[in-house]
């Protein structure tokens, strides 16, 4: 039998949406002679739903869709389809929902498989609402004998993590079936289909990858995935849905941050590996333009707005947004105070030609110099310092949102990870705005990133590459007057906010001096609040701030 994967891009609660696109989908597998098509973890409600799932008319409307594209499978030559949805549990003790691989044939629900790991860490919150399976059972589809998991279902095999987190291994479970039932199965070949919704960070696709090989090498089975794609919010799924052979070479591999549709078959199992290097700047880049992409249009916007400095992390958040949205639908807006050098003017000016938007200079040194009169009986024998720093962030935070409001663009917020880590951001200032795009980008990433943008052609003037970072925010400010340079800080950073590495660790593993390492992590302490005040932030690392990352404000800690 031929089973298609389809790696679709859902929206959370579009049932309609998404029923339409599952059926585009499984009418093309149809076209090319699939028995099976097999759909994402939660396809028909989008992944993940969150608190959605308490409503129990959004639970009942997902019956209801799964129902109706059971309809579609009674015509002859339909393939069948195996989808993830959400189903009410029946029984009258523990969770209302079940998270479950349904499986759609001959116009019914012929089958269910209920997810039994349910993830809880990081991002993932799934013990909040489903109730996990008791039990596997393998099935027959047209025939063909299938074990079916739905995502981390796969990712407690004992040969690949050196420590499980769960005491049970679901697959462990259906091939220990399938040896008991051997007399019936005898050779056939082993498959194991997985349904998943498995987002992106950096290094994640290996991972998956790897972990699904050693699960095709110990079971000895085809391993099939397939995942879903998109941006949701803070999340972005690459898809890069994959057929392993239970040699561990793959042997299909669906794009990365697109739709695609895979066909295979496990008579041509020998066909020659497929798999796609990941070149990791690439992969991040494009996960940035799918995360900027999709939240905006799923926001039913379609224009964003953008301060340009002429520094780097607006440059490449403009140049984001014009890979995503199209320049005909970015805004840059300069906005000079007395203290921005000429030549960021002109930087800032540069960039929108060379990315082709439109670009409205909106001076700010006269309403800069009526707050600063307005307060200066309240101000009177202070010096200039950090409230009449941060007016001018302020004063274009209230700008960008006026201009937001004007024209119905979203404001993409531009600071990078090293500021959202050590709060060297303006609250109500620079913070403004619907999406933090490099919110979970490192400032050394963000020059990678930019080097990323110009391979070809200047995009991003290389004088924005090249001057010194600086907030601009009185005469002469660099960033390294508050911060230690870049190349440092940010492996700190790294350490500390990805790995939970203590002072100590950090400066032995990087031979800098420990007090340097604390006063970073001092400053990462006391920013909490500046960043559950945050737009959501794409997350491109293992570890971003926003939903995976729960830290108390009003803490003491001694780093
Ligand atoms: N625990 C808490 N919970 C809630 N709110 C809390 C708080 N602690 C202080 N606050 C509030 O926060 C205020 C301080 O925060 P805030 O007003 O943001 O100001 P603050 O963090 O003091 O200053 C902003 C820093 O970021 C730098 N900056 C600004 C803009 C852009 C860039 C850049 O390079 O991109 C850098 C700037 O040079 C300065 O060093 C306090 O006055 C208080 O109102
Ligand atoms: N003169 C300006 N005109 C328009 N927007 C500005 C201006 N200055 C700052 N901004 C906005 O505020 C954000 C914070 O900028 P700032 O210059 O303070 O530091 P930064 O983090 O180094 O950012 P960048 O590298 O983009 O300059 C900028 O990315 C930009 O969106
Ligand atoms: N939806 C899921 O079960 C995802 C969990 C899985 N470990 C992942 O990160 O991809």
């Amino acid at each position: 039998m031929k089973i298609a994967l389809a790696q679709i891009n859902p929206t959370v609660g579009d049932f309609a949406g998404n029923a339409k696109k599952i059926l585009e989908y499984a009418s093309r597998a149809e076209a090319l002679g699939v028995g099976l098509v097999v759909f994402p973890e939660l396809a028909v409600c989008g992944y993940p739903p969150a608190d959605l799932l308490e409503k129990a008319s959004f639970v009942a409307r997902a019956e209801e869709v799964a129902a109706e594209l059971a309809q579609w499978t009674t015509g002859v030559g339909r393939p069948a389809i195996l989808c993830g949805t959400v189903m009410a549990t029946k029984a009258s003790v523990g969770k209302q929902v079940r998270n479950v691989a349904a499986l759609l044939d001959g116009g019914k629900l012929s089958f269910v498989q209920q997810k039994m790991l349910l993830p809880f860490y990081d991002v993932f919150d799934e013990q909040r609402y489903f109730e996990p399976a008791v039990e596997q059972a393998l099935v027959c589809v047209r025939g063909e004998p299938l074990a079916i998991t739905v995502c981390e279902d796969a990712w407690n095999d004992k040969s690949f993590w050196p420590r499980q987190m769960y005491p049970v291994d679901p697959v462990e479970k259906l091939m220990g079936q399938w040896e008991a039932q051997s007399q019936d199965l005898v050779g056939r070949q082993r498959v194991i289909l997985n349904i998943s919704a498995s987002p992106y960070w950096q290094g994640k696709q290996q991972v998956r990858q790897s972990m699904l090989a050693a699960l095709a090498r110990r079971h000895g089975a085809f391993v099939a995935m397939a995942n879903q794609v998109g941006g949701n919010d803070s999340l972005v799924f690459d898809g890069t849905s994959l057929v392993i052979r239970p040699d561990g070479e793959v042997v299909a591999q669906a794009a990365s941050f697109a739709e695609d549709l895979i066909v295979f078959d496990m008579e041509d199992g020998a066909a020659g590996a497929v798999e796609k290097p990941v070149d990791e700047v690439a992969a991040m880049w494009d996960a940035l333009v799918l995360g900027t992409r999709d939240y905006v249009r799923k926001c039913g916007f379609s224009k964003v707005l953008v301060g340009l400095s002429g520094g780097i992390d607006s440059a490449l958040v403009a140049a984001i947004a014009v890979e995503a949205l199209g320049k005909e639908n970015v805004i840059g807006v300069g906005m000079p105070t007395e203290y921005s050098s000429l030549g960021s003017i002109e930087d800032a000016k540069n960039l929108a030609k060379n990315l082709g938007v439109r670009f409205e200079l909106l001076p700010v040194h006269d309403v800069f110099a009526q707050f600063q009169f307005l307060l200066q009986p309240l101000f009177k024998g202070t010096p200039f310092g950090l409230a009449e720093e941060n007016l001018q962030p302020r004063i274009r935070g209230t700008l960008l949102m006026a201009l937001s409001n004007k024209f119905g663009a979203l404001v993409l917020t531009t600071g990078n990870k090293s500021e959202m880590s050590t709060g060297y951001c303006t609250l109500y200032g620079d913070m403004v705005g619907a999406l933090a795009v490099i919110g979970d980008v490192m400032k050394t990433r963000v020059y990678a990133l930019s080097r990323y943008v110009n391979r070809t052609k200047e995009v991003i003037p290389w004088e924005t590459i090249s001057k010194p970072p600086s907030a601009e925010l009185r005469p002469g400010q660099q960033d390294t007057d508050s911060l230690p340079p870049y190349e440092v800080l940010d492996p700190i950073l790294e350490a500390y906010v990805e790995r939970y590495c203590s002072a100590e660790q950090i400066a032995e593993e990087q031979g800098v001096d420990v007090a340097l390492v604390r006063s970073v992590l001092q400053l990462v302490e006391k920013s909490e609040y500046k960043r559950q005040q945050a737009a959501p932030v794409l997350k491109v690392t293992r570890k971003s701030f926003g939903m995976g990352r729960r830290f108390p404000i009003a803490v003491k800690v001694q780093v």
